[in-house]
């Protein structure tokens, strides 16, 4: 009795006399001097109490400290701290959030006013051990009268901070025991216990950084703990597959985030039976969103740390499809630099290739079959914006009319039977953001051309078999060895369809009208394919040069092509004679010669519609868009994707002002 009343004078002393203050450490003195300033009623004075709500949003906010103090201190709790003392939990902003302890400190608590939902500061209860620590960021320990406030007197309180990786603040632990009961070592005591939560706060940030270590691949990991599943680790990237917002959702129950319903049902399994599987294709309904994933899962168990966890790798579906279309046959390799061609014609090309690179319009390549329309469209590609986006090809005339609606714009599951149950991603959606291939455009069944007119005028499609309306943004290049405008004339092509994706019209020549680009190709193409085969490389000899002069070229680069590699593949001579191309084309040399040059070249081309009406005619589109648009001006730019400035530039160069 005779100590307690010794210690009540004390601190009444040093309320009243700042000589008895003297005793202090600077940064306690100094607390006190503040707290006498802000003339607080230090007999009654109390922590401040914080709303129910407040205090949820900010245990929320601190899930991660609670679950990591609850780590280290709950075992502790149970097992080894006996009945006097107890340990308090505070966030960085001085709010007590949880007491550790038996019954009989958690009522001396109690009576001494720390409970939790409580906010510690200097302002509110003058000079304490824990608002002293948050505010220099320090291990601090205060006993009895040195605190400020009549409730805190009775007691011993050691605090140490706990501090995140990067060295900021996260929160405090304290040690709290009556005071005569305390010991010397005790501060040391608590500085362990905040270094263990530390170290758990560190694991858990480590794992959430490995976890993120790829942008591709998400990573989720749950823990079993009392027949409850909690989050430990959920990636940015399962974040945005499962289009939850971005926050912290460590230690959330995992199913308020994937309901336990008979949707989700393959994936609860993968939880509940904790086995091991590989790439298991699943279909989920998360936040009322369809998400299809791909999951890969291994459990985890650490028996002494009673670890009892599930690690799941998921991706999505659809990055998925995507990555096999990129790298299956889509993949734009050409650049400028590769295509080969000195003729006027070809530089021509390549530098309005260049140019319209540079621009999101439509783009048109026509002529005949082989003469590179496929390499102009990868080269434009690569030379524009959308180069580090996708490049997706598709051959409109090597699907059938419901299969190809299919590939453009993908289905929803169970849209057709045979269909994947996942659905599948439509190539549009593949090349979102980037360039979309359409060859052998004018193979398209009409009805289909009319879905793809709205498409690229809307920018924006339903799938097969769905209603929910998909966005997109694509660049399309279009191409096509057929004669549109004759197909436009006999009703198999639709001509706005041909405005809005000729834009740009760009006309390749064929083979045998670019001579000058003959013999420059036949010599690429023979070091090129000498060698891929690990041969010498060989020469042509004059008078199989001059033939090659002569030959039509029905196929253009790639019958150029495919005859180089079928002779030198097959033969070990150093050079390519006459009679070595006349043995490799047979009947077609003797035809090629038995005829005069047109002769020969419609023979060979009785299949492909001459491209002449092809040629872009600015002034005939001029005219027809005004027909179509009934003279309308505006109306008629538009159609034409031109800038109506430029519209009238044209009309006054064509003398069509007047129209
Ligand atoms: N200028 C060029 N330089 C280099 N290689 C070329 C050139 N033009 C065409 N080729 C080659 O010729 C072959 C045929 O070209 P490509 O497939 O681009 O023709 P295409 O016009 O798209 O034919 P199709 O209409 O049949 O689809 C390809 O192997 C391509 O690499």
């Amino acid at each position: 009795m005779k100590t307690q009343n010794n210690s009540m004078d004390k601190w009444m002393r040093m309320h009243i006399d700042s000589n008895a203050r003297q005793e202090l450490d600077d940064l306690t003195r100094q607390s006190w001097e503040r707290s006498i300033s802000y003339n607080l009623d230090y007999t009654n004075a109390l922590p401040k109490e914080i709303s129910s709500q407040e205090f949820k949003r900010i245990q929320i906010e601190r899930q991660r400290l609670c679950v990591c103090a609850n780590n280290v201190l709950e075992p502790l709790e149970q097992r080894y701290i006996n009945n006097g003392y107890g340990l308090i939990l505070f966030d960085q902003s001085g709010c007590l959030l949880r007491l550790y302890g038996k019954e009989r400190f958690q009522t001396w608590a109690a009576d001494n006013h720390i409970k939790i939902a409580t906010r510690w500061s200097e302002k509110t209860i003058g000079t304490n051990p824990f608002s002293l620590g948050i505010q220099h960021e320090i291990a601090a320990s205060l006993i009895g009268e040195k605190n400020f406030s009549r409730f805190l007197i009775n007691g011993a309180y050691f605090f140490a901070p706990i501090r995140l990786e990067n060295g900021d603040l996260y929160g405090g632990i304290a040690l709290a025991i009556p005071k005569d009961s305390s010991s010397d070592n005790m501060l040391a005591w608590t500085i362990t216990l905040a270094r263990a939560i530390e170290l758990q706060l560190f694991w858990f940030g480590a794992a959430s950084l490995f976890g993120n270590m790829s942008d591709n691949c998400g990573m989720l990991s749950v823990d079993r703990f009392n027949g409850q599943v909690h989050i430990l680790i959920m990636s940015d990237e399962v974040i945005k597959i499962f289009g939850l917002p971005s926050r912290d959702y460590y230690y959330e129950k995992l199913d308020n985030i994937i309901p336990n319903t008979p949707t989700n049902k393959s994936f609860w399994n993968i939880i509940n039976t904790d086995s091991k599987i590989a790439d298991k294709n699943i279909h989920l309904n998360v936040n009322g969103k369809s998400v299809d994933i791909n999951v890969s899962a291994a459990p985890i168990r650490q028996t002494k740390f009673h670890m009892h966890a599930t690690l799941l790798y998921i991706t999505s579906i659809k990055r998925i499809n995507k990555l096999i279309s990129q790298y299956s046959s889509n993949i734009a390799r050409y650049g400028f630099e590769n295509i080969i061609g000195q003729s006027e014609a070809m530089q021509t090309i390549i530098r309005r290739c260049k140019t319209a690179a540079l621009t999101d319009s439509n783009i048109l390549l026509l002529g005949e079959s082989g003469v590179g329309k496929d390499v102009i469209a990868q080269a434009i590609h690569n030379n524009s914006d959308r180069s580090k986006k996708p490049f997706i090809a598709i051959n409109c005339a090597s699907f059938s009319k419901d299969l190809i609606a299919c590939e453009l714009f993908g289905y929803e599951n169970g849209a057709f039977t045979g269909a994947k149950k996942e659905g599948a991603l439509g190539k549009f959606e593949l090349a979102d953001n980037g360039t979309l291939f359409l060859d052998e455009i004018g193979d398209m069944p009409l009805d289909l051309q009319a879905v793809l007119l709205r498409v690229l005028e809307e920018k924006s499609f339903r799938k097969v078999g769905g209603n929910v309306v998909v966005d997109v943004n694509v660049r399309i290049i279009a191409a096509t060895n057929k004669n549109l405008i004759k197909k436009i004339a006999n009703g198999l092509f639709r001509e706005d369809l041909f405005y809005r994706l000729g834009i740009i019209r760009i006309y390749i020549p064929p083979l045998r009208s670019r001579e000058n680009d003959i013999m420059i190709l036949a010599k690429h193409f023979i070091t090129q394919i000498c060698a891929r085969l690990g041969k010498p490389v060989v020469n042509l000899s004059n008078s199989a040069a001059a033939f090659f002069k002569n030959y039509p070229w029905p196929g253009n680069v790639r019958e150029l092509r495919n005859m180089l590699e079928g002779i030198i593949s097959t033969s070990d001579d150093l050079e390519i004679s006459e009679q070595e191309l006349r043995r490799y084309l047979g009947d077609f040399a003797a035809e090629a010669e038995s005829s005069d040059h047109s002769a020969q070249i419609s023979h060979f081309l009785q299949n492909i519609e001459s491209q002449d009406e092809c040629i872009y005619d600015e002034r005939r589109d001029i005219v027809r868009a005004l027909k179509i648009c009934h003279n309308n001006r505006t109306k008629a730019a538009d159609y034409l994707g031109m800038p109506l400035r430029t519209f009238y530039r044209r009309l006054k160069k064509y003398g069509l002002l007047m129209l």
